[in-house]
């Protein structure tokens, strides 16, 4: 949807979670946001990866500070952005990842890895 709006994700963090990503942007080779919490994979334990992939190649990775997640975990998380970054609003946490792609409008959503969706809502 167009900037501003909010993509709801809710779901629940499998008790054995390695790790999970949530992705958007215009598809799968062109991402505006690749959002992963790692539990313990790719070399990392509990780290909040952000990065950016365009035409299929990987940007500059963001590794977050905190990492509020937790196995087992219900979580809702609201996605929305502008012009220069993303948000991802979290209850006890929000993060931030700069627009790279300068993307307008966000056409394609997956999650990966061991999350369970609950619901989707765009609002
Ligand atoms: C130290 C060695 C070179 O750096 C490493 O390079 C790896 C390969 O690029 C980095 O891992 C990738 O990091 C990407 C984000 O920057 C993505 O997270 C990528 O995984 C994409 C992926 C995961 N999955 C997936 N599907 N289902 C599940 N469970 N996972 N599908 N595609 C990861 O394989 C990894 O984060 C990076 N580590 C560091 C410390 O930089």
């Amino acid at each position: 949807g167009p900037p501003g709006e909010c993509i709801k994700v809710k779901g629940k963090i499998q008790s054995d979670a390695k790790g999970f990503a949530v992705n958007v942007g215009k598809n799968s080779n062109t991402l505006m946001l690749h959002f992963n919490p790692r539990f313990d994979c790719h070399g990392d334990v509990n780290t909040l990866v952000c990065n950016s992939k365009e035409d299929g190649m990987w940007g500059e990775e963001d590794r977050k500070a905190d990492f509020p997640f937790q196995h087992g975990d219900k979580i809702e998380m609201c996605i929305s952005f502008d012009e220069t970054e993303a948000t991802v609003k979290l209850p006890e946490a929000e993060f931030k990842f700069p627009n790279r792609l300068g993307m307008d409008k966000i056409e394609y959503l997956a999650v990966e890895g061991d999350f369970k969706v609950k619901a989707i809502k765009f609002s």
